[in-house]
């Protein structure tokens, strides 16, 4: 293929990091701890209903961000694709779960009897709630959260394109602690990533930004720039201040002005793209909005206050989802 130089490098030891859901995000955390010569391997749906008891290997290809739209040359390398039936899965010390939002469940319940007691597990989505429900179901293992504002693109099953760079953060959330090792190795491998001592504040940061953005541009069909016009400003305050009342209620103080002026930035910075809710219902795709002004709403409930501008950005994006027939 040109433009692809093939640096396929096997790496015998077994893995102690495994990424469960080989999509846009697992594929690019993939690359990064694979580039930094860590131990990594992915657990890909197919692998469940797989009878091959053996680790196998899968070869991915990775286009890094391309400046100036010039063609950047891609790589492909190869990793163990991990199968929660074989022992190797014993010695897996870190589970990233890169799914999405809603798919956390699923994805993970099969997982939680078969996994070492002492596998750590982080989880790295949009949106807010997974953690809430798994919290109960550790079984003593450590829960890390995270969030990135990376951008990828899956271009085929196994090839993805970096679209973004951005921070991650990530932070503690229950039971014991990640390593210090593995903590560091993370860091080193992944660009502009940091340890936060409080990870839930960053979570809602990071939600005040999907809350405003995603369900307006899949509601009015626009790019994220299109946000920016003073006929959604409105909307816009209304989501943001329910969800500072509702975060306050949560024990999270959350600065409204900073809020604001941090979703202007996005709205800015990536006014050419189109969200990921607005790809998701155009391509009658299952959209997180459960999880981002539902999870918004439901707190509310949880505490006796109402939320209805956010209830009703989930009511009418669950609406226009429903015109359309799913593909997932
Ligand atoms: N893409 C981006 O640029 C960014 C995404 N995010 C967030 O990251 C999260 C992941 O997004 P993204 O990677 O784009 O989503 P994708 O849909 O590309 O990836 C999700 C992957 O999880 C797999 N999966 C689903 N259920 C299971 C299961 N039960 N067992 C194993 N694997 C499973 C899917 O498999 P299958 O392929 O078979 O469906 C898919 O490969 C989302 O919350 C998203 O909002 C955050 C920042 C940027
Ligand atoms: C930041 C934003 C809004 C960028 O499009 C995003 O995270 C998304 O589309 O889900």
């Amino acid at each position: 293929m040109p433009g692809q130089s093939k640096i396929a490098a096997i790496a015998p030891q077994a893995s102690e990091i495994a990424i469960l859901g080989a999509g846009a995000v697992g594929q690019l955390i993939c690359h990064q701890l694979h580039s930094a010569g860590l131990a990594v391997g992915l657990m890909a749906r197919e692998s469940f209903a797989s009878h091959i008891e053996a680790t196998h290997w899968q070869d991915l290809v990775f286009s890094p961000l391309s400046r100036h739209n010039t063609n950047t040359e891609s790589v492909t390398y190869r990793v163990p694709k991990l199968d929660i039936e074989s022992k190797s899965a014993q010695q897996i010390k870190l589970l990233i779960v890169c799914v999405k939002a809603y798919q956390v469940l699923d994805a993970i319940s099969p997982l939680l009897d078969k996994l070492s007691p002492q596998c750590h597990i982080l989880l790295l989505h949009n949106g807010m709630g997974p953690h809430l429900a798994l919290a109960p179901r550790l079984d003593g293992r450590g829960l890390s959260l995270g969030t990135t504002s990376q951008g990828v693109l899956r271009q085929s099953s196994w090839q993805v394109k970096q679209t973004g760079q951005g921070l991650t953060q990530f932070g503690h959330f229950t039971g014991p602690e990640l390593p210090q090792t593995l903590r560091e190795r993370l860091l080193h491998a992944i660009p502009n990533s940091e340890w936060v001592e409080a990870i839930i504040p960053s979570l809602w940061q990071k939600l005040a930004v999907n809350a405003a953005i995603n369900p307006l541009t899949a509601l009015h069909q626009c790019p994220n720039g299109t946000l920016a016009q003073a006929q959604f400003s409105t909307t816009i305050a209304n989501i943001l201040d329910e969800l500072v009342e509702v975060a306050a209620y949560d024990g999270i103080e959350l600065n409204r002005h900073f809020l604001e002026e941090r979703v202007y930035r996005v709205i800015e910075l990536t006014a050419a793209n189109f969200s990921s809710m607005h790809q998701d219902v155009a391509h009658h795709r299952l959209t997180e909005i459960e999880q981002i002004n539902g999870y918004i709403s439901n707190r509310a409930r949880a505490h006796g206050l109402s939320a209805p501008i956010n209830a009703q950005m989930c009511q009418a994006i669950k609406q226009l989802s429903a015109t359309k027939p799913r593909s997932n």
